[in-house]
């Protein structure tokens, strides 16, 4: 078949797409209005990881599970915004990570807005202007945001759900090929993480080659402008500014992935059989030995698995003390996890139950 009869297959296929597709969205509508009538929250991300694993796992044709995800995510974004428009806060400037991971999620079709702050994030979901916030929470080189811990303890927000995403960066520009490029901008620390694929092809440029700039998405924005110019920079900012990919995931560490927390003003509770749940505990008897042990004593006897415990200096003291911040294994519906949250003396503020995606 020559290019017009394959085009010709394909408009084919499109409609058939498009017209399942509008099929799909008025059963998406129906489920709308019944959880506006019952007032209950919109976004299931239980449902669609369940929709997601389903159809990659009966499906061994062309399309790996990374391309389901990524198409089943824009449909679930579309519909979500046809059974109630959704803002969505996430720590800016657009096209950098934390907007990357925002739009894996909720996909291309959410209303975004990009904030200056993890606090803005926060304050944003509190007074309710967004539904939805994207914050990073830990990178599993550099370890936790000490900011977002601290909001989390602070605010009456939860966690609803986790995105992990690897810190992958492209070398983007409009030159055909390297050859020829002139300058590469970004930010310092895209400069260190490519530093052996700069090295393997950008050797022996001179200093001002490479060209500092406060943000990625802005490398890309600039690069855009210059026939020569080129970009080291995320995905999203790559496409935000349609800058060509000459090269991907040219990172020296392909290990690099952060994690980030959705957080919402509802808890938005939902066991499945993989969760993951996040607390802020203030021990009592913290001036007696073992207080630490009593509660790692309580997590084995209720055989509640231990995932992650960081200290944060308690702010509202003048004493040189300390809350928690601790992962476990399960939900909050679960009895085990109940029982700890009600019978043991200590501050323990629930920060959400989620899916574990670690
Ligand atoms: O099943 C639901 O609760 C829906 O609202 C439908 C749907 C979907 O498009 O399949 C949309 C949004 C939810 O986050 C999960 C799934």
């Amino acid at each position: 078949m020559n290019i017009p009869e394959l085009r010709n297959k394909i408009d084919h296929i499109d409609d058939s797409i498009l017209s399942l597709l509008v099929q799909r969205m008025e059963f998406v509508e129906e489920i709308g209005k019944l959880k506006r009538e019952s007032n209950s929250v919109i976004y299931h991300p239980d449902r669609e990881k369940e929709i997601i694993d389903r159809l990659a796992n009966q499906y061994t044709g062309k399309l790996k599970k990374e391309a389901i995800e990524a198409i089943f995510l824009e449909i679930f974004g579309v519909s979500r915004n046809l059974e109630l428009p959704e803002i969505i806060c996430y720590l800016g400037p657009e096209g950098s990570f934390t907007h990357q991971a925002a739009e894996n999620r909720f996909g291309a079709v959410a209303d975004y807005i990009s904030l200056p702050s993890i606090k803005s994030v926060f304050e944003s979901v509190e007074t309710g202007r967004a539904k939805y916030g994207v914050v990073p929470i830990e990178n599993n080189q550099e370890g936790m945001v000490k900011e977002t811990m601290d909001l989390l303890n602070e605010k009456n927000l939860f966690v609803i759900s986790e995105i992990i995403i690897p810190v992958n960066f492209c070398l983007a520009s409009k030159h055909n090929g390297i050859q020829g490029i002139k300058r590469i901008y970004s930010k310092d620390i895209a400069f260190q993480q490519c530093k052996g694929f700069l090295n393997d092809y950008f050797s022996g440029q001179e200093e001002d080659f490479f060209v500092q700039v406060d943000s990625t998405s802005r490398a890309a924005k600039l690069a855009v402008e210059e026939e020569d110019g080129a970009a080291l920079c995320s995905h999203i900012a790559a496409k935000i500014y349609s800058l060509p990919i000459l090269f991907d995931n040219i990172q020296d560490n392909d290990a690099n992935q952060t994690r980030f927390f959705i957080i919402s003003k509802v808890e938005n509770l939902k066991k499945t059989d993989k969760d993951k749940t996040s607390l802020a505990i203030k021990l009592k008897n913290d001036d007696k030995p073992g207080a630490l042990l009593s509660l790692l004593q309580d997590f084995e006897t209720r055989g509640i698995n231990l995932l992650k415990i960081e200290s944060r200096p308690q702010k509202d003291t003048n004493e040189f003390k300390f809350w928690f911040f601790i992962d476990i294994e399960g939900n909050k519906l679960d009895q085990k996890i109940q029982e700890l949250l009600t019978k043991r003396g200590d501050e323990i503020v629930f920060l959400g139950s989620y899916m574990n995606l670690c």
